[in-house]
């Protein structure tokens, strides 16, 4: 079937009132101030905004002693868990990494070229702690940047007030191989890492997840230095049919919108009473949760959230890939029709047997993954992000011939005789022998 010849015959059950764009400007207008007050003073303007932001004037830069007491402070239950999830993850990360391989290949006779992985030197990891303790994104970010085999590798976390950074963060960020470990978050803490600052090295990529300001942040730094991608405030999308477990599927969606006040969920289905049953089952869900949770659900689910009812599965699929969500769930007949189908996710979790908080803490594939329709272009946290895919060339003279007189001309055509003459030159002096039609329209 035409997948884009179908017109739309969807049906909004409930629909947004925002988006991720709404407060995109004002956020630009901030984070760009931030960033330049930090380029010119350095480290005394860092300082400056993390007692500003974080309401912090402790340490940054921990100690060994500080990791270690941090450490003692966990709960030996917490630390089998931590170490449990880590290994899912590097084992995960492991067998991605095998997935790059070195190739060489003659591609005329006597000219090999080949490709090349070389994991970047430092690696910057944020680690989210504004309203959660984000531990696991310590373990997704410096596990595989581990794994890849960066050099360097420094994580920034947001401090509590008066407390510094979560002991069970600093944990899990020295378990995955973390080299340095900053307590500072936000914009201050992404420009630290990208200029150096605060006694780290500057970071050749800063990766992992956070609010809108450190998402804003990091894409405003692209370029100058590398990012894994835009992994802003959560969003996700089931797609559920008429077996689907109403309560289940509310609870899934309720689950991702305590994120924040500002993280999309959106339900798409083809069946009106699954979709009413959902309504009416959330708004009670929300409601039991503890109050910082209810708080960012509720709102989230008033003005960001969609249910949205479609005539079949091929509207639903092609509704879900439209949202690109970073996390799609399908709780519906054939997975291997829905597998096969979408093409815009961030992470896929099929059947109701698994579901976004098993990726999100412990089943080993990455939770740092695109919003904001980033999944229309890009995947998620892997290896590869933290691996320049290079390429290399070597010629035998024989091998260099046929090579040169086709540069040659090319570059004459498009008026480049500098490049032209490079050419010209090695088969002057490899086949002095030889004549050679080397003109643009030889
Ligand atoms: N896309 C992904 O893969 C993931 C995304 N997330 C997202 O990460 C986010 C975490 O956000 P938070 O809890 O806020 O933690 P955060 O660590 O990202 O942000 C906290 C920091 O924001 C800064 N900040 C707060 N208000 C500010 C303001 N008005 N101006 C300038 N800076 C300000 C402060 O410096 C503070 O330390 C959530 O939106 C969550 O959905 C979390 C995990 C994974
Ligand atoms: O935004 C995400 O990817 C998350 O849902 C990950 S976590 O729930 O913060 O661990
Ligand atoms: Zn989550």
């Amino acid at each position: 079937m035409d997948r884009t010849s179908r017109a739309m015959t969807r049906t909004y059950l409930k629909k947004a009132t925002l988006t991720a764009v709404s407060d995109a400007t004002e956020v630009r207008e901030t984070v760009s101030r931030i960033l330049q007050e930090i380029d010119t003073h350095g480290d005394a303007a860092a300082l400056e905004y993390a007692a500003k932001f974080d309401k912090y004037d402790g340490n940054i830069l921990l100690t060994e002693e500080e990791i270690a007491a941090a450490a003692a402070k966990v709960p030996q239950k917490l630390k089998d868990d931590i170490r449990f999830a880590q290994d899912n993850v590097r084992r995960f990360a492991e067998q991605q990494k095998q997935t790059v391989s070195h190739i060489e290949y003659e591609i005329v006779p006597g000219l090999i070229a080949g490709q090349k992985a070389i994991p970047v030197a430092a690696s910057g990891c944020y680690v989210p702690a504004g309203r959660y303790r984000h531990i696991a994104s310590a373990v997704m970010t410096v596990t595989t940047a581990k794994v890849a085999g960066c050099n360097h590798i420094t994580v920034c976390s947001p401090p509590q007030p008066g407390e510094g950074i979560n002991p069970a963060i600093a944990y899990a960020a020295k378990v995955s191989g973390a080299d340095k470990i900053m307590a500072i978050g936000g914009v201050q803490a992404v420009a630290s890492m990208a200029f150096g600052l605060l006694g780290q090295p500057k970071a050749n990529i800063i990766v992992g997840p956070g609010n809108q300001f450190v998402a804003e942040a990091k894409r405003s730094l692209y370029g100058r230095v590398g990012i894994d991608m835009i992994a802003g405030p959560t969003d996700s999308l089931v797609l559920a049919d008429k077996d689907a477990d109403a309560f289940i599927v509310a609870t899934d969606l309720v689950s991702q919108a305590e994120h924040g006040y500002n993280s999309p969920v959106w339900l798409v289905t083809d069946d009106g009473a699954l979709a009413e049953n959902v309504l009416r089952l959330v708004p009670d869900l929300i409601e039991a949760l503890p109050a910082l949770n209810r708080e960012n659900a509720a709102a989230a689910w008033r003005d960001y959230a969609e249910v949205i009812l479609c005539t079949d599965r091929e509207e639903m699929a092609a509704t879900s890939d439209e949202y690109a969500p970073e996390h799609l769930t399908v709780q519906a007949a054939e997975l291997d029709w829905w597998q096969d189908r979408l093409t815009c996710y961030g992470s896929l979790f099929l059947g109701e047997e698994t579901t976004v908080s098993y990726g999100d803490k412990a089943s080993g594939t990455n939770h740092v993954l695109p919003t904001s329709r980033a999944a229309t272009y890009t995947g998620g946290l892997s290896v590869h992000k933290y691996m320049k895919i290079v390429t290399w060339q070597r010629a035998t003279r024989e091998g260099s011939k046929s090579i040169a007189q086709a540069t040659a001309r090319i570059s004459r055509l498009e008026g480049m005789e500098g490049h032209a003459r490079a050419a010209d030159v090695r088969l002057a002096k490899y086949f002095p022998d030889e004549d050679f039609d080397l003109s643009a329209d030889g």
